[in-house]
């Protein structure tokens, strides 16, 4: 399924249960703007290569837009659209001041040299630095971006428009880079867990977990879940999956990744391929790699109790239909990784204060926010008797709808 199509059908089908009306559910829909540029560099070996960057801003009614930035081969505008939107959303339920943004260039980064990197993204701000700003729209990382891509834009950005480190967000510690960015996003899933986990009567402790993906929200949803208590039965990344029913030594497995890049070829666990990890025999479920994962053709196979969304878009409507009628309870991308942009939040905060919060200080306002969030979220669709993720988008589009009335069309 098409990235934008799916969430399109989540959003009308929240806007309608709301009675919104067609004109406010297409002003809502429709970005505010999208951009697409020519991102050119200098390959090291001499050689000229064009690629192609996007940025879209997709509401600004809350605040500045807000979102991350990819670098992936398939990256298309659509998706930058259907990303952004998300985001929007997304930073409604959390109740935070922002709009959404999502942004990326269509790279496959594991073939630029780290100056390539460097020199690509320097290009990209360059192209976009005049329609984004503090004030206007700040990126974060995403799929194959990390803090130092973060600190390049930083600097970019700053020889135009003067020091500016509140233009991103997830930047390293030493350069106004805020405490718990790099783990905020598993720790959310992790306060959300808690959360899901009590309501639904299973104790942590025992709670088989299956992850999908290694990355950023992965790799520390992972470590986060097994000190509380969990287990961590399989993981994945694009290479592959290791699967262990008693259990993954989930320590053991960082060291792994740290020497070699991948959860493949680890000796605590049995090899898997990198899908057979969402079909293991867990309870829990935790796509945290990319959208579509879970479509119509595989949710049947799911045997988790609970799938808690990681990844941004990784449940297609038909699945979450397949998932819902089998009793399978979806939490979505909007609630559940909405950690990350929390204490981005947090840390654009702190730069426009020119202060530094302590990570103890970080982590308690996160819980609050996600807890805060959940509560919401979970009365809402006790009361309207629907999905967690229809809930999530009506008191989403309820904020949006409300903040956009009021200022004004
Ligand atoms: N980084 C953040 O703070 C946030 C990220 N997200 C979403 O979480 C997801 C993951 O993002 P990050 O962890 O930041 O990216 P990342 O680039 O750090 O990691 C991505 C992981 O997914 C794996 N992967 C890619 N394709 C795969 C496949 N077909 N099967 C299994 N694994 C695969 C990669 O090998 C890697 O381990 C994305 O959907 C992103 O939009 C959502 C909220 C915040
Ligand atoms: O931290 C942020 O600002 C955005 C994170 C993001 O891209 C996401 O939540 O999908």
């Amino acid at each position: 399924m098409h990235a934008l199509e799916g969430i399109h059908y989540y959003f009308r089908k929240a806007a309608r249960i709301m009675d919104v009306g067609e004109r406010i559910e297409t002003l809502l829909a429709t970005p505010l703007r999208e951009v697409k540029v020519q991102v050119s560099i200098e390959l090291d070996n001499g050689e000229i290569r064009t690629f192609i960057g996007y940025r879209t801003q997709h509401d600004n009614s809350r605040g500045p837009m807000k979102g991350g930035l990819r670098y992936h081969p398939t990256i298309t505008q659509d998706e930058c659209v259907a990303l952004a939107s998300l985001m929007t959303w997304k930073t409604a339920v959390v109740n935070l001041p922002y709009g959404g943004a999502k942004g990326g260039i269509a790279v496959d980064p594991t073939q630029l040299s780290m100056k390539e990197m460097e020199r690509l993204t320097r290009k990209y701000v360059d192209q976009i630095q005049d329609v984004i700003g503090p004030t206007r729209d700040i990126a974060a990382p995403d799929v194959n971006t990390n803090p130092q891509v973060m600190a390049w834009i930083m600097d970019q950005y700053s020889r135009y428009h003067g020091h500016s480190p509140a233009i991103v967000t997830g930047k390293p510690a030493e350069l106004y880079g805020t405490r718990g960015r790099d783990s905020a996003t598993g720790r959310g899933l992790l306060y959300i867990t808690r959360e899901i986990l009590r309501d639904a009567g299973m104790p942590m402790k025992g709670t088989r977990f299956a992850i999908q993906g290694f990355g950023n929200v992965g790799s520390h949803t992972a470590q986060l879940l097994w000190q509380d208590g969990g287990v961590v039965i399989a993981v994945s990344d694009v290479y592959g999956g290791v699967y262990n029913p008693q259990g993954l030594d989930v320590p053991g497995l960082f060291e792994h990744v740290k020497r070699t890049g991948t959860v493949t070829g680890f000796g605590g666990g049995q090899a898997c391929a990198s899908e057979d990890v969402l079909f293991s025999d867990c309870d829990v479920l935790i796509p945290a790699a990319l959208g579509h994962a879970l479509n119509r053709n595989n949710a049947n196979a799911v045997r988790a109790r609970l799938v808690i969304e990681g990844a941004n878009g990784p449940t297609d409507p038909e699945a979450d239909e397949i998932l819902d009628k089998r009793g399978v309870l979806v939490v979505p991308d909007i609630l559940a990784n909405a950690g990350g942009v929390t204490v981005s939040y947090y840390e654009w905060v702190q730069n426009l204060q020119h202060l530094s919060w302590e990570e103890d200080r970080v982590n308690a306002e996160l819980e609050r926010t996600m807890k805060e969030a959940y509560d919401r979220v979970a009365q809402l669709a006790r009361s309207r008797k629907v999905t967690l993720r229809t809930a999530a988008f009506i008191l989403a589009i309820g904020r949006v709808g409300k903040a956009t009335v009021l200022r004004g069309i």
